[in-house]
């Protein structure tokens, strides 16, 4: 057994020796039927690696885990702007099927919570049929499988799903739902019911993780901005009236569904799935959690853990008569760059160079704020009458051009933007 799956066979058997706790959902009759001792977890690298353990091969209903990547689906056939005129991001506290309407726009407060996903399913183009093949193919997409519906569930659903209708008449009463409301929720629970494995959940995570390019298909399925922005309300708002505290403790943009399945993401790294059917009281799976708290904790997975010791992008630097010819190697991002750009200003005082060679063969990335350091560095050289040579040009000019051609975002709040606050003349009288 390869030792990746060695390790995820190791973290469930330390789990599923402890009954499980936490009750499978039955507000949707159906899902009742799930056998609350399965147990599942899978992990998709970027690189396309999918390790399975457990009860992998057991289908359950994607529910809530749908979410996110609808909303990406939503953002990449409208875009950000038409999107936020319908719904917004700010994190509810609040139970998922809760009524979290933002006061004076009307829009949900996120596409995670049921409101906020029943508008962005909406939004999907098309008729009904239409817009339904959209979300399975797009969903599929994301998978590298096609995903089937569980008659069975959506029916179970659509049979008992009023607070739901009801959430979407309320939305349409506020004018952010884009089509009719009975229509609107009836894609919403066939949505909730494509058929899923946890590889699926972890090849999804995985193709948010790799910025939109499936790993396993390499289909560009989203943009990498789609795929940032997806992940952004993931780590923000995945875990309902959780989030807060998932975040602390897990610290993984995560998506938690009421089937049981839970998709958590390492940006850049891979994806991973989990199901557990017994759920809590917010509904997310009570195991499925436990199993990604200890993943993170003991392998140091949190985003915001910053990386132990420091990486040392030059792998050679050499002086040759008057000509500094320096290599490079890994990632190029700000504080590679920096160490980069204090080594060739220290060679130039100290060894009084005339010209200066960059070979970035061995570069993986050059992130955009590399590029922009770099051409800093090399105006400050030419004010010193010195070339700065970067090999392969074309790499940099790439990573700078990409600087040139980032959107100019609005700032937050959007009327700011044109619109500066007025100062408001100060209550408290400056001293003296
Ligand atoms: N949290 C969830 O997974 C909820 C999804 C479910 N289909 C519902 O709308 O109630």
């Amino acid at each position: 057994m390869d030792p990746v799956t060695a390790s995820l066979e190791a973290v469930l058997q330390r789990h599923a020796a402890v009954p499980p706790r936490g009750v499978v959902a039955d507000y949707i009759p159906e899902l009742a039927c799930a056998d609350p001792d399965d147990f599942a977890v899978a992990m998709a690298s970027v690189h396309g690696s999918v390790y399975r353990a457990g009860d992998h091969e057991r289908e359950f209903t994607i529910q809530s885990v749908s979410k996110p990547f609808v909303y990406a689906l939503a953002l990449a056939d409208l875009g950000l702007d038409e999107v936020a005129e319908h719904v917004g991001f700010e994190p509810s506290g609040e139970p998922f099927n809760a009524i979290s309407l933002e006061p004076g726009t009307g829009r949900p407060a996120n596409p995670l919570i049921n409101a906020g996903a029943i508008v962005t399913t909406s939004l999907i183009p098309g008729d009904a049929a239409q817009s339904f093949e959209r979300i399975r193919a797009g969903l599929s997409a994301f998978a590298g499988r096609e995903l089937e519906l569980n008659e069975a569930v959506y029916r179970s659903e659509a049979a008992t799903g009023d607070r739901n209708r009801a959430l979407g008449f309320l939305t349409l009463s506020q004018g952010v739902l884009a089509r009719p409301a009975e229509e609107a929720c009836d894609i919403y629970f066939r949505q909730c019911s494509l058929m899923v494995t946890v590889a699926d959940l972890a090849v999804m995570a995985g193709t948010l993780a790799r910025g939109g390019v499936n790993p396993l298909t390499r289909t560009a399925v989203v943009d990498p901005e789609v795929a940032k922005i997806a992940l952004s309300v993931m780590a923000t708002c995945g875990m309902y009236d959780r989030s807060g505290e998932w975040m602390v403790r897990v610290g993984l943009p995560a998506k938690s569904g009421v089937g049981g399945g839970i998709a958590a993401v390492l940006p850049g790294e891979f994806g991973l799935g989990v199901y557990s059917p017994p759920l809590d009281a917010q509904g997310n799976s009570v195991r499925a959690m436990a199993v990604l708290q200890e993943m993170s904790s003991r392998l140091g997975l949190h985003v915001f853990a910053p990386p132990a010791g420091s990486r040392s992008p030059i792998a050679a630097s050499e002086v040759v008569d008057d000509a500094l010819t320096v290599r490079l190697r890994g990632e190029l991002d700000f504080i590679t760059a920096e160490q980069v750009s204090n080594h060739l200003l220290e060679q130039v005082v100290t060894r009084g160079i005339k010209r200066i060679e960059v070979d970035i063969t061995h570069v993986t990335t050059v992130r955009a704020v590399a590029a922009e350091l770099l051409r800093a560095v090399g105006i400050e050289l030419r004010r010193h009458g010195l070339e700065l040579m970067i090999e392969p040009a074309e790499r940099i000019a790439a990573a700078a051009a990409r600087v040139q051609k980032a959107p100019s975002v609005p700032f937050i709040g959007g009327p700011f933007a044109t619109e500066p606050p007025t100062a408001q003349p100060s209550a408290v009288q400056p001293p003296g």
